[in-house]
This record gives structure tokens, sequence and C-alpha cells, in this order.
């Protein structure tokens, strides 16, 4: 199943539920604008390079468009679109005053030169800048993207619009960006698990985790389970898997990944190497996909072990492996609600932008924390109240959100 077939059914399923009538179901569920664009630059050999950039618009009932950028081979309209409507939901499950947008460019950033990747963003911003804007839609970071590429985004922004340090987020820190956001998403994933296990009566101490992807979602949730107690009991990247029964040492993976010439955690002595393909369906607690979408096929879900699975990742459960996991007392913190924290700093570091202000790390966290633990509570409710899945909870609320500013702006 594709990606935009998976985020369409776990939408239809949610708004089956509430019984949201065609029209307006037709409104919520269609994007706003899609953007597909040529992107030619000359490389570093000579020859020229041809690349797609995408930004899709999903929805902006309830503010600007807003969501991350992904640099990958396999970014195209389709998975834009369905990624785009992901943000929509989850903006209004968290609480920001925004729609929902995503993008990307079909590129393998590990194959390029910092300065083709460069030229590569700036002709993508020069293509794109009379759509976006601080607010209008503001990119930020995802899969294959960083704080870097944020800050060429900034400055070839500004070059149409003069200074818009508001126009992107994800920024370096101390280049207009926002303490806290470059583990915001991790620091979110960790707050949602713990407080699942809080209505178990559980905590982290002991519990162990599997995490797929140790980029800037992977790594960050590892390093904040591990000071709460947590044992990671397995990793893979994009070029192998490890796993430590004993619990992976993370500061000496994270002492390897930095000096080993693919950033990757394969090889790292401490732990055995296993098969990548086995790493969803070890035994362990708390499984979490934080790397591509769609890797939890019902084939993967029947095989699962993990008795919660805690999605980084956007869209890594297909809608028949989801209902595979409930019926088998899986618990899942979805993706519109578990990792919503990256796009919550996000929002954070706008308005400091706005306001031309700088909030300390200790201020950042403390509104995080406040405004996850808020969310995380409404969609736990919203699942006991009704008998259904946490997923199927988030976006009934997100839907109910987003139908409500639709009607209250007449735009139905
Ligand atoms: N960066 C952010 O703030 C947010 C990211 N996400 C989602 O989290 C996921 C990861 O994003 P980032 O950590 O930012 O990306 P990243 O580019 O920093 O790291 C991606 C990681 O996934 C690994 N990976 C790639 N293909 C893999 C495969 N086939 N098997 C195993 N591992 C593989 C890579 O080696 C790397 O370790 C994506 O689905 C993204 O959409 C969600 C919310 C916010
Ligand atoms: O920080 C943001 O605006 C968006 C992050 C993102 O792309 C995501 O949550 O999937």
């Amino acid at each position: 199943m594709n990606a935009i077939e998976s985020a369409s059914l776990h939408f239809r399923r949610a708004a089956d539920s509430l019984g949201l009538t065609a029209d307006r179901r037709a409104m919520l569920e269609n994007p706003s604008r899609q953007i597909q664009v040529e992107i030619v630059v000359p490389m570093d050999d000579g020859t020229i390079g041809n690349f797609v950039g995408y930004r899709v618009q999903h929805n902006e009932a309830r503010g600007p468009f807003k969501g991350g950028l992904r640099f990958h081979p396999q970014v195209d309209l389709g998975e834009a679109n369905a990624l785009a409507a992901l943000m929509t939901w989850k903006t209004a499950v968290i609480g920001v005053p925004y729609g929902g947008a995503k993008g990307g460019i079909n590129c393998d950033p590990t194959r390029l030169s910092v300065r083709e990747l460069e030229k590569i963003v700036r002709v993508f911003i020069q293509k794109i800048h009379e759509v976006i804007g601080p607010n209008t839609d503001i990119p930020a970071p995802d899969m294959g993207s960083s704080a870097r590429e944020m800050a060429w985004i900034m400055t070839e922004y500004s070059k149409f619009h003069g200074f818009q340090p508001a126009v992107v987020t994800g920024k370096p820190v101390d280049f207009h960006g926002s303490e806290g956001r470059r583990e915001a998403t991790g620091f979110g994933l960790y707050l949602n698990v713990r407080e699942l296990l809080r209505t178990q009566n559980r905590e982290l101490d002991g519990v162990s985790f599997v995490i797929q992807g140790y980029g800037n979602v992977g790594s960050h949730l590892a390093k904040f389970v591990a000071e709460a107690g947590a044992k990671i009991v397995a990793i893979a990247d994009a070029r192998g898997a490890i796993a430590n029964p004993d619990g992976i040492d993370l500061a000496a993976l994270d002492r390897y990944v930095a000096q080993s010439p693919g950033r990757s955690v394969a090889g790292f002595p401490g732990a055995q190497a296993i098969d990548p393909q086995d790493v969803l369906t070890l035994p362990c607690d708390v499984l979490a996909p934080c790397a591509l979408g769609g890797v939890i096929t019902p084939e993967v879900a029947e095989r699962i072990q993990a008795s919660i699975v805690l999605e980084g990742a956007n869209g890594p459960t297909e809608p028949d492996a989801d209902t595979i996991l409930d019926q088998r007392g899986i618990v899942t913190l979805p993706d519109i609600l578990a990792n919503a924290g990256g796009v919550l700093v996000s929002y954070y570091e706008w308005v400091q932008n706005i306001q031309h202000f700088h909030w300390p790390l200790e201020r950042i966290r403390h509104e995080q924390e406040r405004q996850t633990v808020k969310a995380f509570k409404e969609v736990y409710a919203e699942a006991q109240a009704h008998r259904i899945s946490l997923r199927r909870a988030a976006f009934r609320i997100a839907i109910r959100k987003v139908d409500a500013a639709t009607e209250h702006g007449g735009l139905y």
C-alpha cells in the first residue's frame, strides 16, 4: 500500500466514526495546492544535475501551511501528499496554529557534495519563494535535511523578500533558530511513552527499546529514554543493525557513529551485528520506528513482540497492520501525536523569530512538556471514552478541530 492510500485510510476510518458528510470529507481530505518544480544545477564534475522538488500545501484552515522538507531518492508527489495531510492532523492534535504541508527533493544527500546540495536547495527556493512565507507556508527539517539547509533556505528567501527568519524553522540555534528544536521530536516521543506507561502504573526504568533509524529522531529518543533508565537493546539504520540484550552504551555508540565514514551504527564493537530485516520483530517492550514510512505491514504486525509501538517516523504503520496491532492488544502511540514535538518547537521558534526574542532552553522544555502532556491526555481520554485506539482518537480530535475552523472561517 502506498503512503497516500495509507494516510487516506486512517483519515477515512476516523471520519466514518465521526459521521462526517461526504462534501466536508472531500474538503478536508484533498490537498489545497500541489507544486512540482524542476531543479537543474551544475555538478562538481561538470555534468548537469536534474532533480525534482515538491511542496504540497494540504490545508490552511487553522493557520499557515507548515511541515518539513525531505531529501531522499524516494521523494515523490504521492509521498509529499500523504505527509502533508499528516501535518494537518498533527498540528491540530498538538494545538499549534498551523495547517499542514510537506515537500522535498528527490536527491540522495549522502551522495552530493555540500556545494552541490546548497545549489539544489537555493534553486528550489528560487522556484517556490512566491508560495512560501512566514504567514503562508513555513518549511522545516525532515529526513535528510537539517539546520544547515534551513539556514540556506532563510537566506535565499530573504534575497527576494528582505530579512525573514520566520519563513523557515529548525535553523541553527546561533542563526535565528531555537534552543531545543534539534532534539524536540525525540523529547516529545519520550514524553508520550512516559505518559502512556504512567497510565499503566509503569515507569521507563528497565523498559527495553528497539529503535529503527538513528538520525535526528531516533538518536534523541534513545538519549532521553536511556537517561530515564530504559535499555536500548537494538538499533537499525540504513546501513545495518546492531543488538545488545544488556543495553547499548549510547555514549560509546555516538563516539563510534561520529567517526564512522557512513555515520552509521553498523560495525559498532559494543554490540552484535544483526539482520536489519529482523529488527522490527525482536523481543522488547517498546518498538520505535524512526526512519521510513510503511515499514509495519500486516505481515510484520503479526510478528511484533513489543507491547507498545512508538511512531517516531511518519506513516510507519499500514492501516491493516494497525488493525492487527489493535487486535493483538499492542498499543500504538500514533505519529500525529507522538512525533509532534518537532513541529511544536518549530512553532516556538517561529514565535521567537516574530518577536525577535530568544527563549532559554528551560522555557522551551517547560512549554513543550506542558503542551505535549495536555495533548496526550486529550487523546487518551477520547480513546478511553469511546473504547478506540489512540490513533483513531487522535484523528477524531484533529478532524473535529479542522472541521470547526473550516466552519468558523466560512470556508465550506
Ligand atoms: N526531524 C524531525 O523533526 C521529524 C521527523 N519525523 C520523521 O522521523 C523520521 C526520521 O526523520 P529524521 O530522524 O529527521 O531523519 P534523519 O535523516 O536524521 O535520520 C534518518 C535515519 O533513518 C535511517 N534509515 C533510512 N532508511 C532506513 C532503512 N531502510 N532502514 C533503517 N533505517 C533507515 C537513516 O540511516 C538515519 O539513521 C521520518 O519519518 C521523519 O518524517 C517526524 C517528525 C519530526
Ligand atoms: O517542524 C516542522 O514544522 C515540521 C516537522 C515535520 O515535518 C514533521 O513533524 O513531520
